[in-house]
């Protein structure tokens, strides 16, 4: 039996990862590692807690310590890293929280791997899911491959391609076997409710302002989040070794429209007049270093390993709307206490 570590795993991203490899992988034992920091929710895995290939453990891999022990007594196969401070909007206000987690928690998982392997690497593999931020920000063209230079704008995407560069240096370096994924924006089910589509689904329930940054439009490529969990599971067990792939939905949103969209169908769902929901948006200042635009060629994967986004932008997002429709208790947990101070601060930033 093959003893997997995923980090990150109580997470949005992480959760769908962790439900098809527990669900999918009967012969895997898969160990889920997560902090439980303000994104993490046990509730997002609750269905598999009680499988008896799973194994929930707290712990924080800022830890070198702990990750060291927690290598050394379980001798996992393979990791998949998930774990990792996401949001463009805390990077500015705290970076070295990125750093924290996202370059020091890294390095420690790559070497722990690096010490048990102890250069007998046959079976072994280290994957870190990254974001497709680190290539900084297109024009009104082109779109990022996996051999576009790095050119992060923002601490968080500094703290994401510095990790990048040393999941590979320790490729290059000591032979460690590694793939990397850059994925463009996903929205679905966990989401946690600071990140532009579950934060105005919520607001739009309770009625509350859309706090669009600057003009609204910021371009984004939007994937819904089990089509990166398939292709996560993919790449895992057939991309080549010392690869990058970018993953991506071929689906370029302005931020205004995508908004308009969903406050269309908030609309449907909630019984409200047309045009209902779209009163409540409103322009606030912008973010700074905004990137403009994000768009993947996502063709490396889906010719190597067939891969391909499995719903629509419109599918995808009618199941999100139902999902956290039937799921407000997960919203009125997640939202109350810390998030909520932070919520505050964040919006009094000031209405244009
Ligand atoms: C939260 C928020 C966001 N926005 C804008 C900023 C962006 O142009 C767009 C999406 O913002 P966010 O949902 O924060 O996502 P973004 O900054 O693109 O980054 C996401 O996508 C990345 C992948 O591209 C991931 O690596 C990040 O972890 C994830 O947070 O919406 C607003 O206009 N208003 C808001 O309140």
């Amino acid at each position: 039996m093959k003893k997997i570590l995923i980090t990150g795993g109580a997470g949005f991203i992480g959760s769908h990862v962790v439900r098809r490899f527990v669900t999918k992988y009967p012969n895997y034992q898969i160990f889920n590692l997560d902090a439980l920091t303000y994104a993490g929710n046990l509730e997002n895995i609750a269905d598999i807690d009680k499988s008896s290939n799973y194994t929930f453990v707290k712990g924080d891999i800022v830890d070198a310590d702990f990750i060291n022990d927690l290598f050394q007594k379980h001798q996992f196969d393979g990791v998949l890293h998930l774990a990792a401070e996401s949001h463009v909007d805390r990077s500015i206000t705290d970076p070295l929280a990125f750093v924290k987690t996202n370059v020091i928690g890294t390095m420690n998982l790559l070497n722990a791997a690096k010490t048990i392997w102890a250069n007998n690497f046959d079976g072994k593999r280290f994957y870190h899911i990254s974001t497709d931020e680190v290539y900084g920000s297109l024009g009104a063209e082109g779109l990022f491959s996996e051999t576009t230079p790095y050119d992060p704008n923002s601490p968080y995407s500094a703290s994401k391609a510095s990790s990048d560069h040393f999941v590979r240096a320790y490729g290059e370096t000591y032979g460690l076997p590694y793939v990397i994924t850059n994925c463009s924006n996903n929205y679905g089910p966990n989401h946690f409710p600071e990140k532009l589509v579950p934060l105005f689904i919520h607001n739009i329930i309770n009625n509350k302002p859309l706090p669009v940054y600057g003009d609204g439009k910021y371009t984004r490529d939007w994937l819904y989040v089990i089509d990166h969990a398939i292709a996560i599971d993919l790449v895992f067990h057939e991309g080549k070794n010392h690869e990058t792939y970018n993953i991506g939905g071929f689906n370029e949103w302005q931020n205004i429209d995508l908004v308009k969209l969903l406050c269309q169908q908030m609309d449907v769902k909630l019984g409200r007049a047309v045009g209902e929901s779209e009163k409540l948006i409103t322009y606030v200042k912008d973010r700074p270093g905004h990137d403009l635009r994000y768009a993947i060629d996502a063709s490396k994967i889906n010719k190597e390993l067939g891969w391909k986004p499995s719903v629509t932008f419109e599918q995808g997002l009618e199941k999100t709307i139902d999902w956290y429709l039937s799921n407000e208790d997960w919203l009125q947990h997640v939202t109350s206490g810390a998030y909520q101070e932070y919520y505050e601060k964040q919006y009094n930033g000031g209405v244009m």
